[in-house]
């Protein structure tokens, strides 16, 4: 070793000391702050501050990705001092949605798989988990109606919302894509790689698709057939000890996911908020164009509109948005106050900190 080297190393390991004398301040006054609070440990728009702060604040030669996942383990772990917390999501282990959990809450949480949508919004409202994380959107397929018909139905609020990218992956037992007969996945996931599939695998022979009840179950079909694969996340793989023959097989690069953070609480303002809403009004001529007229008048931007069946009777629909802002924004509470006296329904879901 050289001199320099030694030198350097050296300077590490004061460095890391340093660091950890810090970390271990930091835990301690995140214990005392959950003495001095009352209700949950969890608070999204907290969080959010330091990030933004961290973020404004970063020297490099670290990205700002880098630091704000940094940040969620160090807060992880600072939180869980203060109170364990159960996470309910989209199970198996494996899926694009437990990673959503650490991405939001970090590593320190108890992640609780749940077999469907309606499963994590139940252990929520019952009390079995302090909050679950559901797909609410993704930029290929569009809406996960379910969740969406769910929000409508639940007394739960959306406390946060965060997006994940979405790459797929074709992972097998071997990496060899001519002993390949059958691919196992989830509807949505083959809609995704459409291209992929067809380019790469229908010219071999034939390969069944084979629907699953979600890219996990499907890495857990393929790891006990050899002549089958299975599109999944690269967790997927991991968990079930499976080789990836082909990354990043989805057919636009960009394919994300938005996920919600669902709780019984309400959020106070972070300062860069978003609220979402659903609405109802009488079906005649120019009623979506009233509809809408409040968040002109008032200049809250609208950055999400999505309109579903309302299921009470034919063709009439509930209107889901989300507007910039918080509720307790002034423009805000005047837009919301003339939809009120508006609408034949309106539910306000919450107001969370923007992903
Ligand atoms: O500020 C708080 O309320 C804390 O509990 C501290 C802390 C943190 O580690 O910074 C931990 C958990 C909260 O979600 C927000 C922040």
């Amino acid at each position: 070793m050289t001199e320099q080297l030694k030198q350097l190393r050296n300077e590490i390991d004061a460095v890391d000391d340093e660091l950890l004398r810090l970390i271990s301040t930091r835990a301690r006054l995140a214990q005392q702050v959950g003495r001095q609070k009352s209700g949950t440990a969890y608070r999204p728009e907290r969080e959010s501050q330091i990030f933004s702060r961290l973020q404004q604040s970063n020297p490099g030669p670290l990205r700002d990705e880098h630091i704000v996942h940094l940040f969620t383990e160090i807060i992880s772990v600072c939180r869980a001092l203060e109170e364990p917390l159960t996470v309910a999501y989209l199970g198996p282990q494996g899926t694009f949605s437990e990673e959503a959990v650490t991405k939001r809450f970090g590593s320190a949480v108890t992640s609780l798989p749940c077999s469907s949508i309606d499963d994590i919004f139940r252990k929520v409202e019952s009390g079995a988990a302090s909050y679950g994380v559901v797909p609410v959107e993704n930029s290929t397929e569009g809406a996960v109606g379910r969740t969406m018909d769910l929000l409508l139905q639940t007394p739960l609020k959306i406390c946060g919302e965060l997006e994940l990218p979405v790459h797929q992956c074709l992972m097998a037992q071997q990496t060899d894509l001519t002993a390949i007969r059958k691919i196992y996945s989830h509807p949505q996931s083959f809609a995704q790689c459409q291209v992929w599939i067809n380019e790469n695998l229908q010219s071999l022979t034939a390969v069944d698709r084979i629907d699953a009840a979600s890219n996990a179950d499907a890495a857990r079909q393929a790891a006990a057939d050899s002549s089958a694969a299975a599109i999944a996340g690269k967790k997927a793989a991991e968990v079930f000890g499976l080789k990836v023959c082909a990354a990043n097989i989805e057919d636009n690069p960009n394919n994300t996911t938005r996920f919600l953070v669902i709780g019984s609480r309400d959020v106070a303002r972070s300062g860069r908020d978003k609220t979402s809403l659903a609405m109802a009004t009488h079906n005649r001529p120019g009623a979506v164009h009233e509809l809408l007229a409040p968040f002109a008048r008032y200049q809250v931007s609208m950055t999400r509109l999505e309109s579903r069946p309302s299921r009470a009777s034919l063709w009439e629909y509930v209107f889901f948005t989300d507007i910039a802002g918080h509720q307790e924004d002034e423009n805000v509470a005047r837009a919301l106050q003339a939809l009120r006296d508006n609408t034949t329904f309106l539910k306000i879901f919450g107001s969370y900190p923007a992903a």
